[in-house]
């Protein structure tokens, strides 16, 4: 029989929270990886109790065994891209950060989690202050949401494209090489617009926008495109500007299952 899995396949790590819901976090990385036909390691940071009605418990995984995940997969493996998800602790965030550093890693994908779509901080300050000022400066791209990019840009409410803009050229200045800045949570006819930045030019990404409420998992998506695009040698807004064709589909084929926001369909083209 002829074996599929070429051994020079594409290895990229996302290193994340656990869903059990099964629509976002390392769940969706993996997903969204295998349909890229990248191969998929992970470092799982937390593991939340959730579901498409929302987060009822979340364990943080002690440092030392994130840091022995990384180790583990990197040490064996030649990984091309990797992404971060939820890192839910400060403490957690520095273990990450002094990973990246050390290993000399480029093509970083930072999302930096910490505020929900419907607008709940999900990290304390100064794990926010420390992805700011130790995460975001290693990152290749940064994909902020709208409430992120308010936090890391201190526009107090965006509302409008060139706030946007503004917010992207903001955040650019903390280190990152690119930024992304996500409209999944923008209302009208900014809803699913992204306006990406590179230091010098200003692109808005838009596909068509999806009306559904099963959305849940879009940004995990997005990112882990990104880093499987990268891993498979796309420059950067090649890269991003496939993902977004993804999470588009995805988002077309999103699953109504529960009794709360649904998942993304990640592989779609096999329905
Ligand atoms: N209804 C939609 N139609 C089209 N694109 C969308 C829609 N909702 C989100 N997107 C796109 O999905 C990607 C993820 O962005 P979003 O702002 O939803 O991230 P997020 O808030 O981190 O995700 P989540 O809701 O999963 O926490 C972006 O490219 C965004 O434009
Ligand atoms: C474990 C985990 N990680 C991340 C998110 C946010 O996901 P998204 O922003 O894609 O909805 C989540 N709900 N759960």
């Amino acid at each position: 029989m002829q074996n599929l899995i070429k051994p020079e396949v594409p290895i990229a790590m996302t290193i994340a929270g656990s869903d059990s819901g099964g629509g976002a976090g390392i769940q969706a990385d993996l997903r969204t990886f295998a349909f890229h036909r990248v191969h998929g390691t992970c470092a799982v940071t937390c593991v939340t109790a959730q579901n498409t009605l929302g987060v009822t418990r979340v364990d943080a995984l002690p440092s030392e065994a994130i840091a022995a995940q990384i180790e583990a997969v990197v040490s064996d493996m030649r990984v091309l891209a990797i992404k971060t998800g939820m890192l839910l602790s400060q403490d957690i965030i520095k273990t990450v950060a002094r990973k990246i550093v050390a290993l000399g890693f480029s093509n970083i994908v930072v999302d930096p989690v910490m505020v929900s779509r419907a607008g709940v901080q999900l990290l304390d300050n100064d794990a926010i202050n420390t992805i700011k000022y130790a995460l975001l400066p290693l990152a290749a791209i940064a994909t902020p949401n709208r409430y992120e990019a308010q936090i890391l840009s201190g526009i107090p409410e965006i509302t409008t494209l060139e706030q946007m803009q503004a917010a992207a050229q903001t955040i650019c200045q903390l280190g990152c090489r690119t930024v992304l800045v996500k409209g999944g949570g923008m209302t009208g006819n900014l809803r699913g617009v992204d306006v990406w930045f590179d230091g010098k030019r200003l692109e808005v990404l838009q596909t068509e926008t999806v009306d559904t409420t099963h959305t849940h998992g879009t940004g995990c998506t997005l990112s882990a495109a990104i880093a499987a695009n990268l891993a498979l040698g796309l420059p950067l807004l090649p890269a991003v500007q496939a993902a977004k064709q993804y999470v588009t589909q995805a988002l077309k084929h999103s699953l109504a299952i529960g009794q709360g926001q649904g998942p993304v369909g990640h592989f779609f083209a096999l329905l």
